[in-house]
């Protein structure tokens, strides 16, 4: 990674301990201005902890997490929400608000209370709707949705926060396979400062500039998508057989994970 290049978010040596369970061990890593950070790793690698340390919401047991070279509990709630917009993981609607309703939301952190809804505030909300595929959808309860709109209405929501920097939990859960490239080459588009933990190692591969790889708490890798995602490492990471497949139209080779064969040394 070039060092000459702005880290927007930074951990440094960071360890988490949440109960008696070491979460996280040493984690470093950084993400710079304009590029996409994937996390990726098996189940209970410690991805969203990762996430959660990220914007805040937790802290650190050792280590440091910086936001623009600023300890990130330094920062208050109202300061992180203009510059920081988040995507959870199953976030907990309040379902007796429209989507339109929902998707407003995104506007708080830039307005105090009394400040009246613009015509830009209009248009933001408008574009929100059509890049998320929920123009029709507007008026709808979200108790109306299913989990793929609901999912979409989430990062739609996060568009009219208009920040700088995005981070997402498993944005494509719920999602059709049209849905999940569309909202990733979306949130691409957008030149923002991204972190993504994602499960899906293809779709990391292709959307993704650097990854992290995470195993039980600790950094199996971090750098370029190319380097990290290599098919020793994640049959070893992983516990199962793995191979690139390149395709002549493919800019990166495809992740192919296969059943444990009899005397290929994985079962
Ligand atoms: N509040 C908590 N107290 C104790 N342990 C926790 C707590 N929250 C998470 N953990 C544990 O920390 C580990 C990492 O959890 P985390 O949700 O960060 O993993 P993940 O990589 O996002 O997992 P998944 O892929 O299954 O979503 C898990 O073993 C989980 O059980």
């Amino acid at each position: 990674m070039d060092p000459t290049v702005a880290a927007v978010l930074q951990l440094h040596n960071v360890s988490l301990q949440l109960g008696q369970r070491t979460v996280l061990e040493q984690v470093s890593c950084s993400v710079t201005t304009g590029r996409t950070l994937g996390i990726v790793g098996p189940n209970g690698a410690g991805k969203s902890s990762l996430l959660r340390l990220l914007y805040g919401e937790i802290q650190a047991s050792q280590g440091q997490v910086l936001f623009h070279n600023k300890v990130i509990n330094t920062y208050r709630r109202a300061e992180l929400a203009r510059q920081m917009a988040v995507v959870m993981q199953s976030p907990v609607p309040v379902f007796n608000l429209t989507t339109e309703q929902m998707v407003m939301l995104g506007l708080v952190p830039h307005k105090r209370w009394f400040d009246p809804t613009t015509s830009q505030d209009h248009h933001q909300l408008q574009l929100a709707l059509e890049k998320t595929g929920l123009l029709a959808l507007r008026s709808k309860k979200l108790a109306e949705l299913s989990g793929g709109e609901l999912q979409r209405a989430f990062i739609a929501r996060a568009l009219v926060q208009n920040a700088k920097v995005l981070l997402l939990d498993e944005p494509t859960n719920h999602l059709d396979v049209h849905y999940q490239h569309q909202i990733l080459q979306l949130i691409r588009q957008l030149n923002l400062t991204i972190v993504c933990c994602l499960h899906d190692l293809n779709l990391a591969a292709s959307y993704c500039d650097d990854i992290l790889l995470l195993d039980q708490g600790r950094v199996q890798a971090f750098g370029p998508a190319e380097q990290v995602l290599t098919p020793k490492r994640l049959t070893r990471v992983f516990q199962q057989p793995c191979l690139l497949l390149a395709h002549d139209e493919l800019a990166r080779p495809v992740i192919h994970f296969y059943p444990k064969l009899r005397g290929d040394g994985h079962d």
